[in-house]
């Protein structure tokens, strides 16, 4: 097996001036390739804190962060937003993807970004839109786009730089139901026929279910490393 995340003894200490609020308390977390898992635990237990930590999104105050064997703590600004553009792929909750591009337009931007030559980013953008069932919608902004479909073009995106993992935070909380499972079966799927790793923060019991491993947070600190099942039967997880 091959380690992705190795975030070591990590710590982070929000407005540590004035009212110091601890929001990842020496958190130690490994994950291998191939691994899809949940992050759960109350609001305010520093899910997202931890999200972006591990993402290079935000710097421990103390530990480290290794990514494929680079430690991403030790990354200058510089470096690290390039480390991060051809290593993590991002989904958010709020898809976050640009208005005034096309659904193909936003997810060849990061490939662009990356210097890939127009006739691979084509074969690629291909094959991830058929990946995500939406072959039909490449030319449409997001705006004319469902939530679902919107989040579907997003984990194109994240998967459009061929990154070592994907880490998304609530990817589901905007979305209904039905939008909600077709995005946890692509998520799946790519998990299980191409090894992709996922690592996703849930309030949604249905989402933690489909997880293989389950991460629960309290209070900054990991409380429970677990498969799903033993997780229902010790920890009630409310939205
Ligand atoms: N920018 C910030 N400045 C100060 N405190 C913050 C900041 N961001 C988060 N916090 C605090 O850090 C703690 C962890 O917050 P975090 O957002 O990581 O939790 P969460 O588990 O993701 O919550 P939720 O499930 O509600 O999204 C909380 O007490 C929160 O109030």
């Amino acid at each position: 097996m091959k380690t992705v995340i190795d975030a070591h003894n990590i710590k982070k200490i929000y407005n540590p001036e004035t009212v110091p609020v601890v929001a990842v308390n020496n958190v130690h977390l490994h994950l291998e390739r191939g691994e899809f898992t949940a992050l759960v635990g109350p609001s305010g237990s520093g899910k997202t804190t931890l999200l972006n930590l591990i993402g290079g999104l935000d710097k421990p105050d103390n530990g480290s962060v290794i990514i494929n064997g680079v430690d991403i703590t030790r990354l200058s600004a510089n470096k690290l937003i390039d480390f991060r553009l051809h290593n993590i792929g991002f989904v958010f909750q709020s898809f976050n993807l640009i208005p005034v591009l096309s659904a193909r337009e936003n997810v060849e931007l990061i490939m662009q970004l990356q210097h890939v030559k127009k006739a691979e980013i084509n074969v690629r953008v291909t094959s991830l839109f058929r990946q995500i069932g939406l072959e039909d919608k490449m030319d449409v902004r997001p705006a004319q786009l469902s939530g679902g479909q919107q989040q579907r073009i997003a984990v194109a995106r994240a998967l459009a730089s061929r990154p070592q993992f994907i880490l998304a935070d609530e990817p589901t909380a905007n979305l209904d139901t039905k939008s909600a499972d077709n995005l946890l079966d692509i998520m799946a799927k790519l998990n299980k026929e191409e090894n992709m790793t996922f690592i996703f923060s849930t309030h949604d019991q249905r989402v933690i279910e489909r997880a293989r491993r389950v991460v629960t947070l309290v209070d900054g600190q990991i409380h429970t490393d677990s498969s799903p099942v033993s997780v229902h039967a010790d920890y009630p997880v409310t939205a």
